[in-house]
């Protein structure tokens, strides 16, 4: 379980001896719960990766607190194996020297796992996301977009997270590849209860996955709001915003 409370961030602006920053969040507060499909969506620049590496904890907030399971998810030993994060770039998210079997089995060797490489279950990976065994010795180059981010994928669910943090991670594959990747990511929160933080410009994708929204501008949240209840949104802004998928 995801806490985040009165969270404020902000970055140095200017020449680095000048001292000064410009907020990018303001007091951020919310709760996400295992299974969950939330999605984060805004503008462009309203803070949503920077929110997301702070909840990946790789960013520190300058005030408010985030707790991952009642803990702080920036010590790493907090979060080893239970967070687990898709980028929009799949192509530099896998090393280039790396094989298929060398990126998924490297989350499993962080995780303190050792001996010989557990080959039933990265072939079970590779098939919970569409792929088959033969793609264990292909190299990243070998791999279409969609088979990369696939890949991307299956080394995410490899240590049985329990939330999944995607940022923008459909966004520079085709049309058809999104559908299918939406699909499969579906198909996981249902089949695996897994659950997932859907970070996107993509209103109608996260509607379409996540069970709640949260609609952020200029650094704040502006509403949170249940997909089934899009037409209720308050603010002129989320109105706006969620045009194209309210009927
Ligand atoms: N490392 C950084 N140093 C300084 N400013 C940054 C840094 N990262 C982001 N920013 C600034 O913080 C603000 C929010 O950026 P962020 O990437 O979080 O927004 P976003 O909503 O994810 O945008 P986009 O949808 O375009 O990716 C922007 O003004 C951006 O220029």
């Amino acid at each position: 379980m995801f806490s985040i409370d009165k969270v404020s961030m902000s970055y140095r602006s200017g020449v680095f001896f000048s001292g000064k920053r410009h907020s990018v969040l303001s007091d951020i507060s919310f709760q996400w719960t295992p299974g969950e499909c939330l999605g984060i969506i805004g503008e462009s620049g309203s803070g949503k990766s920077t929110l997301g590496k702070l909840l990946l904890g790789i960013q520190k907030p300058d005030s408010g607190t985030i707790l991952w399971n009642g803990k702080a998810v920036t010590d790493h030993k907090n979060r080893r194996g239970s967070i687990s994060a898709v980028f929009q770039d799949y192509t530099s998210s896998i090393n280039p020297f790396y094989t298929v079997e060398k990126a998924l089995l490297e989350p499993l060797l962080h995780i303190g796992a050792s001996g010989k490489p557990p080959y039933p279950v990265l072939d079970s990976l590779l098939e919970q996301v569409g792929l088959d065994s033969s793609c264990r010795g292909k190299y990243p180059h070998e791999l279409s977009g969609g088979e990369a981010q696939r890949v991307c994928i299956a080394r995410a669910l490899s240590t049985k997270p329990q939330c999944i943090l995607f940022d923008e991670a459909i966004s520079s594959l085709d049309g058809s590849v999104q559908m299918q990747i939406l699909e499969l990511l579906k198909e996981l929160s249902s089949t695996e209860k897994m659950g997932f933080i859907f970070i996107t410009h993509d209103i109608g994708a996260a509607a379409y996955l996540c069970s709640r929204l949260i609609i952020m501008q200029d650094g704040t949240i502006r509403e949170i709001v249940h997909t089934d209840q899009l037409k209720s949104v308050e603010t002129s802004y989320a109105k706006k915003l969620l045009n194209s998928v309210i009927l």
